[in-house]
């Protein structure tokens, strides 16, 4: 078991940047309701959003469907949102797009609840391994395959805690 450093806390750091001022340039004068997807997205979501400059509002909801380093395809829901998105500018903000089965789920079931406007922000998008079609409107870094874990990703909860992004190697 070994990890190899992908991204460093400073690329991290440049990529956060750069799409607050897009999302803040984007919604400029509207407000927006940020839609964190837990476990995975809470450190991307945290500094992202003290850099965005628009009035938000956040909420969290918690999918899970890994195990290991595949997708077991059953995601579930295991906190849901505290709030009503009807009728606001909402951007679902994730930490990474891999299968797309997580994303097309939540977005499935976000269209139903009627918001004004429904956007997505990633960190990563691994574009090549999709098994349902879906697009991040605001995209950090597009990455090839490998797994990945740090800045929130985990292997079995393991290694949310590192401040960079290692591609892990069994
Ligand atoms: O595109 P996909 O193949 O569906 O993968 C992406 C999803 O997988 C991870 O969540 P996970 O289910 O591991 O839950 P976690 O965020 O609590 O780690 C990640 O945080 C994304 O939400
Ligand atoms: O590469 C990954 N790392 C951690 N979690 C994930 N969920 C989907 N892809 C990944
Ligand atoms: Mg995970």
């Amino acid at each position: 078991m070994d990890r190899r450093l992908l991204y460093s806390e400073k690329r991290i750091a440049d990529e956060v940047q750069r799409l607050a001022k897009e999302i803040s340039s984007s919604y400029a004068g509207e407000e927006l309701l940020m839609v964190v997807v837990l476990k995975g997205a809470f450190f991307f979501a945290a500094d992202l959003a003290r850099q965005v400059q628009l009035p938000l509002t956040l909420d969290f909801i918690k999918l899970s469907s890994y195990s290991g380093m595949e997708s077991t395809g059953r995601v579930t829901i295991a906190k849901d949102l505290e709030t009503s998105i009807a009728g606001k500018h909402v951007l679902v903000v994730e930490d990474i797009i891999d299968t797309g089965l997580t994303l097309a789920f939540l977005l499935e079931r976000l269209w139903e609840r009627e918001p004004k406007s429904l956007k997505v922000c990633t960190l990563i998008d691994k574009q090549g391994r999709r098994r349902v079609e879906v697009t991040a409107d605001y995209v950090g870094i597009a990455c090839k395959g490998g797994f990945l874990v740090g800045y929130g990703l985990d292997l079995d909860e393991k290694m949310r805690e590192l401040s960079q992004i290692y591609e892990f190697i069994q």
